[in-house]
């Protein structure tokens, strides 16, 4: 129990998703599909009499933003009865739909488990992250997906439903404008029914019927913001896959969309990240 461990986990897009309500955390979540991205988050964990956390977010234009503390974290360290000095680094905005709050779980968790010698599985991280995210409203299917690379296509919910992965060439790109509240959004009955509504029919097998489904289901969903339509409308009209990145204020699009992107905000490149968590350092 010396030391530093750092971990990074993938974020994730999320693409389309409907959410499952379950009898447990463990067995509620959500089906759909969406992209694990090589931004993440990077936690660092070192032993300590007492726990602190810093995050270290990003703004959308990419700034670093410190703040202290983490209800979040402290209750996954306490629930595991250890204490520790936790940094944890955004590489894309909080909130912003990137699922950088799965990233930041499995990261600390995978961390966490290294230094303090816990001995659990990766499933067992990935459990235990999939019912904190759930028990706090921050997501329904990230860990699921964050769990592995790739596009992640979920159709149950929890940690084993994800169906199918596939690892496309293709790279993409972002622009985001800032956050959407996620509990409220998948808190809401009303929300849930129309989003429930929108899914789309069949599994995507290649990116551009992911691209595709995305879409379809962002236009049906109600939850597109007046704010990234000039954004949707541009990529439109240059033949260029574009959707909403599920949920926060924000286009993801095909890599060819980068300089469309760049027109309105700090545009990011991203590729598939083709693994889940993994430990950098101990
Ligand atoms: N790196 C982090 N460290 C600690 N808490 C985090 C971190 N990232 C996210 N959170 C928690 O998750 C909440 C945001 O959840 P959510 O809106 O689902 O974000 P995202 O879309 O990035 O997954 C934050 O208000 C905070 O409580
Ligand atoms: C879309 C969302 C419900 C939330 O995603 P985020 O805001 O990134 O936490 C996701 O967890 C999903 O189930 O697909």
């Amino acid at each position: 129990m010396e030391g530093t461990a750092v971990a990074f986990a993938p974020g994730h897009i999320s693409g389309y998703f409907k959410r499952i309500d379950g009898d447990s955390p463990k067995t509620t979540g959500s089906c759909g599909a969406g992209i694990v991205i090589d931004r993440g988050v990077t936690a660092s964990v070192t032993p300590s009499p007492k726990t602190s956390v810093i995050v270290t977010d990003r703004t959308p234009d990419g700034e670093s933003l410190i703040s202290y503390g983490s209800g979040l974290i402290e209750e996954l360290l306490s629930g595991l009865g250890v204490c520790a000095k936790v940094e944890t680094t955004s590489g894309l905005p909080i909130g912003a739909g990137f699922g950088m709050s799965a990233a930041a779980i499995l990261a600390t968790l995978t961390a966490t488990n290294a230094v303090f010698e816990l001995g659990m599985s990766a499933e067992a991280i990935s459990e235990l992250a999939h019912e904190t995210e759930v028990a706090h409203n921050t997501g329904l299917g990230d860990v699921a997906a964050a769990s592995g690379g790739g596009v992640a296509v979920r159709n149950a919910p929890g940690i084993f439903g994800v169906n199918s992965r596939f690892f496309p060439s293709a790279e993409i790109c972002s622009v985001t404008f800032g956050s959407i509240f996620t509990p409220d959004v998948i808190g809401s009955p009303e929300k849930m029914a129309q989003v429930t509504a929108a899914f789309p029919v069949g599994e995507p097998a290649t990116f551009t019927e992911f691209m595709m489904k995305s879409r379809q289901f962002a236009e049906a969903s109600g939850l597109i913001p007046a704010r990234i339509r000039p954004v949707l409308d541009a990529c439109d009209e240059a033949g260029i896959l574009a959707s909403m990145t599920m949920l926060g204020c924000g286009v993801f699009a095909a890599a060819d969309g980068f300089e469309i992107l760049s027109g309105f905000g700090t545009a990011v490149p991203l590729k598939v990240c083709p693994h889940g968590p993994i430990l950098l350092e101990v």
